[in-house]
């Protein structure tokens, strides 16, 4: 009998369901996500890579350490995004990458996801940029219609750490920024007037969380997001921003494992109603 919860069950359920479907023997380059979903992907990589039903030369591309030590210890082989070249330069999107699979904190119906609960959003959004399909695993949980419906954390935001109390009050004052700019409307594209910037603290360890890349996290609440674009863009425009974890426009599918077991995959609402 499984020793898992309903959630961690959900997220082996959707992760094992994503690779099975992605995850061919002719995928050669695969981008790894960063999280506790991306742990059961993993698993699954590693049993299709003992079955022999990887490409042989199969290179896994990390998107965090954690990432990176998962693609060792599945006895993976991990590259480099920038060692990567082009699959088709021709082409007017860059795509050095087959197929990423990561996870996400939460994921709307037009599959705009938020990311960066564990920090990771920096080098997750390179790799899925970088990637012909960006497949989005999950609980539950992360199932929505619109983002800020049920995640509550904020925006992941990574921002230098030599300004950061400067970045945090700018983006306490996106409304008016917005309005100053006046190039985004801001009033239809979040829900609150005065959005509250908090510096990620980490845990058992006094002081911020430091990413990866020697950075800090402010999570910014917005309250619901009716405009991922528009905020996604608002945010990189601070000064001092590396990167938001709104990751607009970019997955074309989404795996989620339900409270009863079953799995469902969407796919953009609007593409759903072009099918109709
Ligand atoms: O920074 C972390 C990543 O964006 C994760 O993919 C995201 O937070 C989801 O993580 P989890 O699978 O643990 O819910």
């Amino acid at each position: 009998m499984s020793t898992l919860s309903l959630v961690e069950q959900a997220k082996r359920s959707a992760a094992f369901a994503a690779v099975d479907k992605h995850v061919t023997p002719s995928v050669r380059v695969l981008g790894v996500g960063s999280g506790s979903t991306v742990v059961y992907a993993a698993e699954r990589l590693l049993e299709l890579k003992n079955e022999g039903k990887l490409h042989p030369e199969l290179q896994c591309v990390p998107t965090s350490f954690q990432s990176k030590q998962l693609i060792n210890e599945a006895g993976l082989r991990a590259a480099d995004l920038d060692d990567l070249v082009d699959a088709d330069p021709s082409s007017t999107t860059y795509t050095a990458i087959d197929v990423t699979i990561d996870g996400a904190d939460e994921v709307d119906a037009e599959l705009n996801a938020i990311k960066g609960g564990g920090g990771a959003h920096l080098r997750e959004k390179l790799v899925a940029n970088a990637s012909a399909k960006l497949v989005l695993i999950a609980d539950y949980r992360k199932n929505s219609q619109v983002l800020g419906q049920n995640w509550d954390k904020g925006i992941p935001v990574e921002v230098s750490p030599i300004a950061w109390q400067t970045i945090k009050r700018q983006l306490e004052r996106l409304v008016p920024r917005s309005r100053a700019l006046g190039v985004l409307a801001t009033s239809d594209a979040f829900e609150l007037n005065h959005p509250v910037a908090t510096l990620r603290n980490a845990v058992r360890k006094a002081g911020p969380v430091v990413t990866d890349n020697g950075n800090f996290i402010l999570d910014v609440h917005v309250g619901r997001i009716h405009d991922p674009v528009a905020v996604e863009q608002l945010i990189k425009m601070v000064p001092g921003v590396v990167e938001v974890g709104v990751f607009s426009r970019m997955a074309c599918e989404a795996w989620f494992g339900n409270e009863d077991g079953s799995v469902s995959m969407r796919i953009p609402q609007s593409e759903t109603k072009k099918k109709d």
